[in-house]
């Protein structure tokens, strides 16, 4: 009788311990542990964080952690402001400078490389930006090989600006610039349809990106979406890498003087951008939002004719149209 009562008990805790195995590996050893329990992995590495505290300052506990995400495109085309704007969010974290490790810094090493990031809690994000990544096949690999699941991101914008930003960037840099005009420049000696299409190109650095990454790891956005928006743009990213949108509306605001967005200095969010912006507007600092060229239609007319196949063509593959104006 008591044989038979143990021997029942015995199999019903056999059958809650396997249950209990089971549940365990299912919830935490399993990687899709997030899409089970429909959290992001920011809310579910926030839990697993509260564990790890500093054993003093009972804190989370800081560490220079290697990036989750990368902004790898492109240049004159809004990166430092979509980097700027991405680092408001509690869980993200940026370094202030370019690190160019992929394409010109490799042969120092991922420590080198960790070294270079802010310290960070392990609910938090890093996101690196040095958009000369997308440009080299080399690069891409090397991240690759790094992580072959990180989130990249690319930002472009119609060649016309792409181009008079370009300009205006080095008159402000190159004194032999200083004087020069526009037009000039860009119809040096055969020098027109190779500028044109340096600004305009974008697919075959896509391209390459394909060629190694799912397409779907990739989000491709539009600087004209950053400036007229960037409040939606910035949660559709925040989305795309997975991380709740604790913006709230009054993050940004428009600033008439400058004419671009810049970020509400009374915002309780600001503190965390303050090395990267103006401290008495909240502006990108005066290197971002240089007065372009005055050019005439003329001229927009000959640049958007070389451009527009490179542009349609982008379109077409990435299935999106940015509305660009004149394409
Ligand atoms: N909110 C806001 N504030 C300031 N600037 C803004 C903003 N949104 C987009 N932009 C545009 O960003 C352009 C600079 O692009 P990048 O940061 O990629 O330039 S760089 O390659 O890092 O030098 C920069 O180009 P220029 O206008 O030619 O300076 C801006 O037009």
């Amino acid at each position: 009788m008591i044989t038979g009562k143990f021997s029942k008990v015995s199999v019903i805790c056999g059958f809650v311990l396997l249950l209990g195995f089971f549940l365990l590996y299912r919830f935490y050893g399993s990687p899709k542990i997030n899409e089970v329990l429909k959290v992001s992995p920011v809310i579910m590495s926030k839990a697993i964080d509260s564990s790890r505290r500093n054993k003093v300052s009972g804190l989370p506990e800081k560490r220079r952690r290697l990036p989750k995400a990368l902004i790898i495109g492109f240049n004159k085309c809004g990166s430092s402001t979509l980097r700027t704007f991405l680092t408001i969010h509690p869980d993200v974290v940026t370094p202030s400078q370019e690190i160019r490790f992929f394409n010109d810094h490799y042969s120092k090493g991922l420590e080198w490389y960790r070294r270079q990031m802010p310290r960070s809690t392990s609910r938090q994000i890093t996101i690196e930006k040095t958009p000369g990544y997308i440009k080299s096949l080399k690069a891409l690999k090397r991240i690759y090989k790094f992580d072959p699941n990180i989130k990249l991101i690319a930002i472009i914008r119609n060649p016309v600006t792409r181009l008079l930003s370009k300009f205006a960037h080095f008159q402000a840099r190159k004194s032999s610039y200083a004087n020069m005009n526009f037009e000039k420049r860009l119809f040096r000696k055969g020098y027109f349809e190779e500028r044109v299409r340096k600004s305009s190109d974008y697919l075959s650095k896509v391209q390459l990106v394909y060629s190694l990454f799912p397409e779907d790891q990739l989000i491709i956005v539009s600087e004209e979406d950053l400036e007229a928006d960037p409040l939606s743009l910035i949660r559709r990213i925040l989305s795309f890498l997975g991380l709740r949108s604790t913006f709230s509306d009054d993050v940004f605001v428009f600033n008439e003087t400058k004419g671009f967005f810049c970020v509400n200095k009374t915002h309780p969010l600001f503190p965390s951008v303050r090395r990267f912006v103006n401290e008495t507007n909240g502006c990108m600092k005066d290197d971002k939002g240089r007065k372009h060229a005055e050019i005439s239609q003329d001229l927009i007319s000959k640049i958007v004719e070389e451009s527009r196949p490179y542009v349609e063509k982008l379109f077409h593959v990435i299935s999106v149209n940015f509305n660009w104006s004149y394409y």
